[in-house]
């Protein structure tokens, strides 16, 4: 677990976090992160390669469970995302990320606002600055694709509406999966599934830009934390920086395992809610993005939750005599205020007879 930085950067203005579009011959110190080497890395090789599951697959339901816990993570090919939507969302991604600093600081975000260019949410309990750059959306990109480019921001908005499209009914399809994994019954998820058909999930887009950086071992794209949704399916680029953390059986030490870019493919982080949801069956996993000596990577993350307004606990059917229910229940716009508060202690202060906010 990283250890929490000394002063939080929460009040200083958006301008003065921007690097200028990453030109740096060496890493500055406002970026040179310590403790980055807390665990050992290991490539994926053999055994200790994240599981790649192929959603066409007949023994499906087995595979996710056994991924989800033995990794808290899978990748997925066969997944009908189709390959071009994929090629048009880089391409918009790029553009995006190659305009100039003061036209991306016209779509940033607003104080308290979701959506918009900008720093991560997480990044306010940092000192260092993360060698990375940040597009999120949430709802319609339209007002912010109009602030980047006046003259033609459908091109942009037509993707990403696309993508949205797609990845929520993608979302929805394997959140029933891992409950049916988890050892539910159909009936069981029409009873307790918080999200009833796509339509009715919660989503948010994050376009991670991470420029190639003289000194990779020095920094770090984005710091280590959990997702706070259900699941993140995250797409990345041909280039590799995507490390979990993980301890074999939960209890052999910990490593950074790398999660190879395999095209065509998404990798599933299993989010707080899930763990919420699971009754910790199935932990949330807990990642970080590396960055390229040569190499620009991009990533991007779609998280998938529950309706804003509805509550998310374990389900009764995975709560019992030997472990009753080990959370509260909440909505994830409260979760996600907790994060903001207490970022890595969130999980800790919905526990049942440990609320401490
Ligand atoms: C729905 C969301 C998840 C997220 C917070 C957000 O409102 C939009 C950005 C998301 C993101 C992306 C980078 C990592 C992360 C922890 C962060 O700081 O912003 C996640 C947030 C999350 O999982 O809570
Ligand atoms: O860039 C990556 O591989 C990780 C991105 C991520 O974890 C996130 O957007 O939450
Ligand atoms: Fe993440």
């Amino acid at each position: 677990m990283p250890s929490l930085p000394e002063k939080p950067l929460s009040n200083v203005p958006l301008q003065l976090h921007q690097p200028k579009n990453f030109q740096f011959d060496s890493v500055p110190e406002s970026h040179a992160w310590r403790d980055l080497h807390d665990h050992p890395t290991v490539d994926p090789i053999g055994p200790d390669t994240v599981p790649l599951i192929d959603l066409t697959d007949p023994k499906l339901t087995a595979k996710i469970s056994k991924a989800c816990e033995e990794w808290d993570v899978f990748q997925i090919t066969g997944h009908g995302v189709q390959p071009d939507l994929l090629t048009r969302l880089e391409a918009q991604i790029h553009r995006l990320f190659a305009l100039s600093a003061d036209r991306k600081l016209k779509a940033a975000k607003s104080p308290g606002d979701v959506s918009g260019y900008g720093l991560v949410p997480i990044s306010s309990f940092f000192s260092k600055l993360m060698w990375s750059e940040g597009f999120t959306i949430s709802g319609s990109p339209l007002h912010h694709a109009q602030k980047l480019w006046p003259d033609d921001y459908s091109s942009f908005c037509d993707v990403v509406e696309e993508f949205d499209n797609v990845m929520r009914q993608l979302g929805n399809k394997l959140l029933h999966k891992i409950l049916l994994s988890l050892g539910l019954s159909k009936e069981d998820i029409i009873r307790a599934c918080p999200v009833r058909d796509w339509h009715d999930m919660s989503a948010a887009v994050q376009l991670n830009s991470y420029p190639p950086c003289p000194d990779p071992d020095r920094t770090i794209g984005l710091a280590a934390h959990t997702d706070s949704s259900f699941l993140t399916l995250l797409y990345q680029n041909s280039v590799s920086g995507l490390q979990i953390l993980r301890s074999k059986d939960h209890t052999g030490p910990m490593r950074w395992v790398t999660v190879p870019p395999v095209p065509n493919t998404f990798t599933v982080n299993i989010g707080d809610l899930m763990h919420v949801l699971s009754n910790v069956r199935f932990r949330s996993v807990m990642h970080r993005a590396m960055v390229n000596p040569a190499k620009h990577r991009i990533s991007v993350g779609f998280f998938c939750g529950p309706p804003m307004d509805v509550k998310v606990g374990p389900i009764n059917k995975l709560t019992g005599p030997e472990r009753g229910p080990v959370y509260r229940p909440v909505t994830w716009q409260e979760y996600q205020r907790l994060r903001r508060k207490l970022f890595d202690k969130a999980l800790e202060a919905i526990k049942i007879g440990e609320e401490i906010a």
